[in-house]
């Protein structure tokens, strides 16, 4: 089959396209891949490195306030459209993937166009903007939650199938994600890891600078801190030489479904891929929801782990040095506690959703008569 992807500005979108891509080669060699992103997204970076290759549209994203910035966005709409049906020609995919992100508006509206098969993801219960946009023309419309379909009305056929990226964190190694970190094999210290989405957060890192003493004080447990790319040179220099003891730093983890599995306590934003993650893998966590995305919808991912009890919830404007600390110690000092969070997020985890896209693909394919 020839697949072309396209999703992205973060990471909670390029990664389930990635992971459908796996899924796919995972069950047969034979597939051809293609992916397509804009220059200034983090797929840009990502995609190459996963051996896929990786073709580029101009496009930004709509202000939901009246604004002539979004003329602009029009005309690049119209551009983009055009480039990605060249683009969409020259590869000839039987099917065309979009992961949600502004660049999949062009993509997946020129494919439609073309006549060629699509299939849409949306990661969070309440869908963003392009998704909403492509609902009407993507063949199937495929959910991670139940409650997404009030806002997908207009979709031919829509499908709950939950977030790939579970499946491909649920089949990571623990053991290469602790040796990739550079612990000893023998060593059984466990592992806080710290992120805040896949862009970087500052408050986070500014709680985690000040944070920092009372890490290299204590030896219970490593804190693996991921600062994000743009923030590790202003961050290193605040926390001086202090990486490669109980405090790893690093700027981004590209191998994050194994670091995952080897970790006892995470700690990030409330990012729906990172949820998909987290539960695939029963893991406790402390989330601090970002308050600036569309309808405050982490705290609404946030508030559904902790109500389960999975999770426990801290919010930008409570956040500090102390507040993470004190959260981060009650939840490693306490094995019964953590082991009761790891029982409710594992309840809540749906390994098994690449699978099910993958089927739906299928599906989708040989309606349509291909093999
Ligand atoms: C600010 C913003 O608009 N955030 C949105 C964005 O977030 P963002 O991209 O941060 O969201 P997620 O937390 O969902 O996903 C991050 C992804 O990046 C990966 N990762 C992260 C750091 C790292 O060093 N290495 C790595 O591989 C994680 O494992 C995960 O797969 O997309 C999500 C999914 O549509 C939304 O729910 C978020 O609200």
């Amino acid at each position: 089959m020839r697949v072309l992807l396209t999703g992205g500005g973060t990471g909670g979108h390029i990664y389930p396209a990635l992971a459908m891509a796996r899924e796919l080669e995972r069950r047969s060699r034979d597939h051809e891949m293609c992916y397509i992103g804009t220059e200034e997204g983090l797929e840009a970076d990502i995609v190459p490195k996963a051996g896929i290759p990786f073709e580029c549209v101009n496009v930004q994203g709509f202000r939901r306030q009246l604004s002539w910035d979004n003329v602009r966005t029009v005309k690049k709409f119209v551009q983009a459209t055009r480039r990605s049906k060249r683009l969409i020609q020259s590869f000839a995919p039987d099917v065309v993937i979009g992961t949600g992100g502004y660049v999949c508006g062009p993509v997946v509206y020129a494919a439609h166009k073309l006549g060629i098969p699509t299939l849409i993801h949306e990661q969070n219960v309440i869908p963003g903007l392009t998704n909403k946009f492509l609902a009407r023309y993507a063949d199937v419309v495929a959910v991670s939650f139940e409650g997404s379909e009030q806002y997908f009305k207009r979709a031919a056929c829509l499908v709950h199938t939950g977030n790939p990226r579970a499946s491909e964190v649920a089949a990571a190694s623990k053991v290469n994600g602790r040796t990739s970190l550079g612990i000893a094999k023998d060593d059984t210290k466990p592992i806080v890891l710290v992120v805040g989405g896949s862009r970087g957060a500052r408050p986070i890192n500014e709680a985690v600078v000040h944070m920092a003493p009372r890490i290299l004080e204590q030896d219970a447990f490593y804190v693996v801190y991921v600062t994000g790319n743009v923030h590790y040179e202003d961050v290193s220099r605040q926390l001086g030489d202090v990486s490669s003891r109980q405090l790893i730093v690093k700027p981004y983890i590209y191998n994050m479904p194994e670091v995952l599995a080897a970790s006892s306590l995470v700690v990030n934003r409330a990012g729906a891929s990172t949820l998909a993650e987290i539960t695939a893998l029963g893991l406790p966590s402390i989330l601090i929801p970002s308050p600036y995305v569309t309808n405050n919808h982490q705290e609404a991912n946030a508030r559904w782990l902790e109500k389960q009890g999975a999770a426990r919830v801290i919010l930008e404007r409570e956040l500090s040095a102390d507040t993470l600390w004190r959260e981060i110690r009650e939840v490693m000092e306490h094995q019964s506690r953590r082991e009761a969070m790891r029982q409710a997020a594992a309840k809540l985890g749906q390994p098994q959703a690449a699978g099910r896209i993958v089927e739906e693909l299928d599906k989708l394919v040989n309606k349509r008569g291909v093999h």
